[in-house]
């Protein structure tokens, strides 16, 4: 079986966790992309859903989602998205698609948390997939280079990357760009995601900590679901 067949059986289940007349966040990347089809053929009524990116809302407007801001309804009932990693207790890694800004604020404004995923995501150790840090674009070198000391500090020479498009710097819906660090092994994420707060100029990293409420694994034969 594919990865995607695993991230699809993820996103199927946890459409079934929704419920009608709920305020839901749809998240972002291939396997969010599964689960806002398969809600979206629930025909739930009463449904309001605030997405995580452009993209995301472009797919659930094509597919008739009822669509909402989180200006408009600041408190949600369950958000669904997927993640890069996933490491012991759903410490999360996500970033991969440049839109963990608006995914963390929309996690955090919601009462309940669900991550999909295929198997291959889940880890012992977090950062075998490389942490994205977004950055503001004015003066992005200097907050590069205060970056590497956090990363130093933390045992990790790599200094991060900025991430490339084909046609320049990757540009966040909000604007912003995305720092990409090689981490290797992340030991004291907590530490990390304090540290990496602590500098001016970083919007936000991509260390989703004690916010996932429990995970939704496709597998070949099933889905497996965790619990922190
Ligand atoms: O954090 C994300 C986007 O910012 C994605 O959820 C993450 O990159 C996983 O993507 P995919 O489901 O395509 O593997």
């Amino acid at each position: 079986m594919s990865a995607d067949d695993q991230k699809r059986r993820a996103g199927e289940a946890a459409a079934e966790r929704v419920a009608a007349g709920m305020i839901v966040g749809l998240g972002t990347g291939s396997t969010a992309a599964w689960f806002v089809k398969a809600l979206a053929a629930r025909k739930l009524p009463d449904l309001r859903c605030v997405p995580t990116s452009e993209a995301t809302a472009e797919l659930a407007r094509e597919l008739g989602l009822p669509l909402s801001t989180l200006e408009d309804t600041p408190r949600i009932d369950l958000t669904v998205d997927g993640a890069d990693e996933v490491g012991p207790g759903l410490a999360l890694i996500k970033g991969g698609g440049a839109a963990l800004l608006r995914e963390k604020l929309v996690w955090e404004a919601s009462a309940r948390c669900i991550v999909i995923a295929d198997a291959a995501k889940v880890v012992k150790t977090l950062g075998r997939f490389a942490l994205p840090i977004e950055v503001v674009a004015f003066g992005h070198k200097t907050t590069a280079n205060r970056i590497a000391d956090v990363l130093a500090d933390h045992d990790i020479a790599m200094p991060a990357r900025v991430r490339q498009a084909e046609r320049g710097l990757v540009r966040t819906d909000g604007g912003n760009l995305i720092y990409d660090a090689a981490c290797g092994a992340i030991h004291d994420p907590a530490r990390l995601a304090d540290d990496l707060k602590l500098i001016t100029g970083v919007v936000e990293h991509g260390l989703f900590l004690d916010l996932a409420d429990e995970a939704i694994v496709g597998t070949d034969d099933g889905i497996e679901v965790l619990t922190p």
